[in-house]
């Protein structure tokens, strides 16, 4: 692809992006440029991704075709001021803030501006994100083709509305860190039965990964694919009865209930 991609921060979830994107091979390096706030951070970053970096959000923007927007949702408004007179006239915005809308973004800059919202994860670092999407009425066919394409190089991509876009990160975006925590509890229960950490982690991890792509590739629904291992009177039913009366699902369902609180808070600030 023959863009410049920006990106404004680089932290966490930019570089995520941006590992992705050059190890698939449809940006190089130097394709990319990345403003950060702090010396070290710069110096860090051309260090590992070898791209062009910068003290000023204004040169990013002045130079990027596709330009993301990677600060937390309460530097949004500030940067937006800082760049709104520097960006190239046909640039895409890309918005990845929990939160923050896209009608949100388009006032800020105070004119139309193409605007493309989404809600990546982190997991985008190995080519294996999950993007959403809601896009402004100033994104043609032809912008959309080369988003989904940018996006595709490090995951999958669902379009959404924009009305749904507050509910992604408790799904998607932040669920990586409940599963993570879910890993980490069953290498330890591994530890605890005398398996070594390191093949508890391989283990764990390998067994949701192979879960997750059941659901997927199967299309069977998960209760019928948990039912095919919970043999009669067997091991597994034990530990499905624990779970139950533990509130397993319970708890994840309040724990998504209140990352989307905060998520419309984080979007009030
Ligand atoms: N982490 C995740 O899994 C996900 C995060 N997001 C969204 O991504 C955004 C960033 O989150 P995350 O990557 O976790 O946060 P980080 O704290 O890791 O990164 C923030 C980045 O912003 C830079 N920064 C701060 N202030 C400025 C400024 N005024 N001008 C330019 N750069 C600045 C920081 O630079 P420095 O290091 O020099 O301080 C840093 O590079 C948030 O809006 C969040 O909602 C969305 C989906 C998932
Ligand atoms: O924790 C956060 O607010 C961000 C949004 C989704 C994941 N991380």
């Amino acid at each position: 692809m023959n863009k410049i991609i920006g990106f404004i921060g680089f932290g966490k979830m930019a570089q995520a992006m941006a590992g992705g994107m050059i190890h698939s091979g449809l940006i190089r390096a130097d394709q990319m440029m990345a403003s950060m706030r702090t010396e070290n951070s710069r110096t860090l970053a051309a260090e590992q991704f070898r791209i062009k970096v910068s003290a000023s959000n204004r040169d990013i923007a002045a130079f990027a075709d596709v330009l993301f927007l990677a600060v937390a949702p309460y530097t949004y408004f500030e940067v937006i001021e800082e760049i709104k007179d520097n960006i190239k006239p046909d640039a895409i915005i890309i918005t990845i803030a929990a939160g923050i809308t896209a009608s949100d973004v388009e006032n800020a800059f105070g004119n139309k501006i193409k605007v493309v919202r989404t809600m990546p994860n982190t997991p985008s670092l190995v080519g294996a994100g999950m993007t959403a999407v809601s896009v402004n009425s100033e994104i043609t066919d032809e912008d959309l083709v080369s988003v989904e394409k940018l996006l595709s190089s490090f995951g999958k991509v669902e379009i959404i509305a924009e009305a749904q876009m507050d509910a992604i990160p408790a799904i998607s975006g932040s669920s990586p860190a409940y599963v993570y925590m879910m890993i980490e509890a069953m290498a330890d229960g591994g530890v605890r039965q005398g398996l070594s950490r390191d093949q508890s982690y391989r283990l764990a991890a390998q067994a949701v990964l192979g879960a997750a792509q059941m659901v997927l590739e199967t299309g069977k629904h998960p209760g019928e694919l948990k039912d095919q291992v919970t043999s009669p009177g067997g091991a597994t039913i034990a530990a499905v009865s624990t779970l139950e009366q533990e509130r397993f699902r319970g708890a994840i369902l309040a724990a998504m209930d209140s990352c989307t609180a905060k998520v419309k808070e984080l979007g009030k600030k």
